[in-house]
C-alpha cells in the first residue's frame, strides 16, 4: 500500500517546486498550514480527480502531438502524482504521446525544445568529475533503477547525441506508469560521448558535447566508470541499457551480465515480447516454434535479440539442438541475405550465416547485383514468419507480402520498426494484400484493419514496453543479482498465456496496451517466481508469497498525507 503518512522536510516554495511532493491545489488545509502554503495557493482545495480533469482540458487545448508531449513534460516537472494519474486515466490515448511515436520527434528536436534537466548527464569531457556528478544526482536516494542510453541508435532515428536522455526518461516513466516502480527510485542517464549526427554537430543550439563519438578504449573506460559507480553505490539496482549502437549493445551486455543485474531492452526486451507474440500466433496456426521458417529483416540489436530469443525458446520448448534451431532463421541486412561470402559480417551473427552453396543461383549474377534480396529469400524458402527490425519504411512490399501468402496459409508478419512512419509495411496493407489471412503485430500503435467479413482485426502492439517494466519489476522485487535468460522466458510465457487470440483466433495477438499495468504485473510475478525457483533471488520468499509481496511493492500515483519534519525526505 501507499504509505499513509510521509515526513517531508521542505516548506513553502521548496515543496511547491519539488515534483515528488508537490500537490498544488490538493494540499489540505492542515498541510497548507504546516508547510507555509496558505498564502501561496488559491483558496479552493481540489481533489486529484478535479486536478486531472483540469489538466486533461488544458492538454486538449494543445493542437499537435509534440505540443501535448511538451505539456506533459512540464507536468512531470511540476507534480508526479498528477502526471502519472492523468496518464493512468488515459493510458491508450497518452502513451503514444509520451513514448513512440511522438517521443521520437521530441528527441530529434531536443536542443530546440529544451526547458530543464531530466536526469543525469554524464559527459565525456567531464569524466574526471563523474563520481561527484553521480553522487550529487543520487544524494539521499535509494535508487533501484538506472535507465541509461548513449543514444547511438534511438528508436529507428539513429544517433541523437545528448537527446538520448529523452529515451532514458521516457522508458523510466513507462517503468513507473506500467511497472509500478516508484519514480523517486529511478534515475534516467545519458552518456554523452559525442555524436556523429552532422545536423546536430552543425546546429548552433545543440546542447550536447559537439564532438564526434569517441570509440575504442576511451569509450569502454568511460562506460565502465559509470557501471562501476552503479555497482559500488547501488549494488542491488537494475541497470537498463537502451538504444546503444548494435556493436556496443551486445558487447556491454556480455561484459556485465554476470556481475550485475543488467538488462538490454532492445535485445532482451524485444526478444521477449516478440517470443510472446509469436507463441500467440502459432497458437492460432496450431504449429510448433520449430515448424517455423523465420526471416529477420534488419539484423541489428533488435533483430539479433529476437533471433536468439526465438532460437533459445525453440531449443528449450521443442527440445531440439541449438544448431538445428539456428537453421530455421534467415537474417537479411542492408546488403541482403547474410551468407558466407558477404564481407564484414559481425562476429555475433556468425551462428546464423547461411551457406553459399544454398544460394548459388543468386550469387552467380556478379558484383553488387549479387545481393540476395528479401523477395528472393521469400520465394525460395517460403517463410511462415517475417519480422522487420530494419528501419526500412515499406521494406515489405506488396510483392513480398503476396509471395509470402502464396507459400503459407496464415503468414505471420511483424513489422516492428519504430516510430510508426518507419514501419516495414502498414498493417492495413498487409491485411488487404493477404485477404485478411496475415497474423499481424507492429512496434508502434496502428488502427485496426478490416477483415473480409467486415470485422475489425486489432493490430497487436509488439513493443518491449509491454514486457520490460514487468521483467524489471520482477527482478527488482526479488532482488535478483542477475536477469537470467530463464527469468526472461518465464515472463514471455506468462505474457503469451494472456493473449486474446488464445480464446478467439480472430482477436489481437497481444493484450491491449490499455491493460499494460495488469499484464506487466503478471509478468513480474512470473519473473520473481522463476528467480526464487532457480536461486537467482536475493529475498527468501516462498513462491506462493510472490503475488502478495509484489502487490505491496507497487507504487501508485495517489496523494499520501504529509507531516512536516525537519529530518524528513526532501
Ligand atoms: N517493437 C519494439 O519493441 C522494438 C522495435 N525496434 C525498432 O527496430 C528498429 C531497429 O532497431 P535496432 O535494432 O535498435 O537498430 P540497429 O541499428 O541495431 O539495427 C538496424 C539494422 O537494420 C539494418 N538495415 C538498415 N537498412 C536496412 C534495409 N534496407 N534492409 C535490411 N536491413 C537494413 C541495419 O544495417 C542494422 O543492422 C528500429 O526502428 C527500432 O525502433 C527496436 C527495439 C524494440
Ligand atoms: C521500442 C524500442 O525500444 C525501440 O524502438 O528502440
Ligand atoms: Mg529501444
Amino acid at each position: 500500500m501507499f504509505p499513509p503518512i510521509t515526513r517531508v522536510a521542505l516548506r513553502g516554495e521548496a515543496i511547491l517546486t519539488q515534483p515528488r511532493f508537490n500537490k498544488g491545489t490538493a494540499f489540505t488545509a492542515a498541510e497548507r498550514k504546516a508547510f507555509g502554503l496558505t498564502g501561496k495557493l488559491p483558496y479552493r482545495i481540489n481533489s486529484l480527480d478535479e486536478q486531472c480533469q483540469r489538466a486533461y482540458d488544458q492538454l486538449q487545448s494543445q493542437t499537435t502531438d509534440i505540443g501535448k508531449n511538451s505539456f506533459l513534460q512540464s507536468m512531470k516537472d511540476q507534480n508526479w502524482v498528477l502526471f502519472y494519474s492523468l496518464l493512468t486515466r488515459h493510458l491508450r490515448e497518452l502513451i503514444p504521446i509520451i513514448y513512440t511515436p511522438t517521443e521520437a520527434d521530441a528527441i530529434a528536436n531536443y536542443s530546440h525544445l529544451f526547458r530543464r534537466s531530466e536526469g543525469l548527464y554524464l559527459t565525456f569531457p567531464n569524466r574526471d568529475s563523474m563520481e561527484e556528478d553521480f553522487l550529487e544526482a543520487t544524494k539521499g536516494k535509494s535508487v533501484d533503477l538506472f535507465v541509461s542510453s548513449d543514444a547511438e541508435a534511438i528508436l529507428g532515428i539513429g544517433d541523437q547525441g545528448v537527446g538520448g536522455i529523452g529515451i532514458s526518461a521516457a522508458k523510466s516513466v513507462i517503468y513507473s506508469l506500467i511497472g509500478g516502480i516508484d519514480p523517486s527510485k529511478a534515475v534516467a542517464v545519458t552518456l554523452d560521448v559525442g555524436t556523429n549526427n552532422e545536423n546536430l554537430l552543425n546546429d548552433p543550439l545543440y546542447v550536447g558535447w559537439p564532438h564526434e563519438r569517441i570509440r575504442g578504449k576511451e569509450y569502454d573506460d568511460f562506460v565502465d566508470k559509470f557501471v562501476q559507480l552503479v555497482r559500488k553505490h547501488f549494488p542491488h539496482s537494475l541497470l537498463h541499457f537502451e538504444d546503444y549502437g548494435v556493436t556496443n549493445a551486445q558487447r556491454l551486455l556480455q561484459r556485465y551480465r554476470d556481475t550485475h543485474a543488467v538488462f538490454n531492452d532492445d535485445i532482451q526486451g524485444t526478444g521477449a515480447v516478440t517470443l510472446s507474440t509469436l507463441m500467440a500466433a502459432i497458437g492460432v496456426t496450431k504449429s510448433k516454434l520449430f515448424d517455423q521458417r523465420i526471416i529477420i529483416y534488419g539484423a541489428g540489436s533488435a533483430g539479433l535479440g529476437i533471433t536468439k530469443q526465438l532460437r533459445d525458446a525453440m531449443a528449450s520448448i521443442d527440445n531440439v539442438p541449438v544448431e538445428e534451431a539456428n537453421e530455421k532463421f534467415w537474417l537479411i541486412d542492408k546488403h541482403g541475405l547474410i551468407t558466407e561470402s558477404l564481407p564484414d559480417v559481425r562476429e555475433d551473427l556468425k551462428e546464423f550465416v547461411r551457406k553459399d552453396s544454398e544460394w548459388e543461383e543468386f550469387q552467380s549474377q556478379g558484383d553488387s547485383n549479387s545481393e540476395i534480396k528479401l523477395l528472393d529469400v521469400v520465394k525460395k524458402i517460403k517463410p511462415t514468419v517475417i519480422i522487420g527490425t530494419s528501419t526500412h519504411a515499406g521494406g515489405f512490399t506488396r510483392e513480398v507480402v503476396e509471395a509470402m501468402a502464396e507459400g503459407c496459409d496464415r503468414p505471420i508478419i511483424f513489422p516492428l520498426s519504430n516510430p510508426s512512419r518507419l514501419v516495414e509495411v502498414d498493417p492495413k496493407d498487409a491485411n488487404d494484400w493477404t485477404k485478411g489471412k496475415a497474423l499481424l503485430a507492429t512496434g508502434s500503435p496502428f488502427p485496426p484493419a478490416k477483415m473480409p467479413n467486415g470485422k475489425d482485426y486489432i493490430i497487436a502492439e509488439c513493443n518491449n514496453a509491454l514486457i520490460y517494466p514487468g521483467l524489471g519489476f520482477g527482478a527488482m522485487i526479488s532482488q535478483s543479482r542477475q536477469m537470467t535468460d530463464t527469468m526472461i522466458i518465464a515472463g514471455a510465457r506468462r505474457l503469451a498465456s494472456l493473449s486474446p487470440a488464445l480464446k478467439d483466433p480472430d482477436d489481437a495477438l497481444l493484450p491491449d496496451f490499455g491493460d499494460a499495468p495488469s499484464i506487466n504485473f503478471e509478468v513480474a510475478v512470473a519473473v520473481a517466481e522463476q528467480a526464487i525457483e532457480e536461486g537467482s533471488a536475493g529475498v527468501d520468499w516462498k513462491k506462493e508469497e510472490v503475488r502478495e509481496k509484489a502487490k505491496a511493492k507497487l507504487w501508485q500515483p495517489v496523494y499520501g498525507e504529509y507531516v512536516y519534519d525537519e529530518n524528513g525526505d526532501r
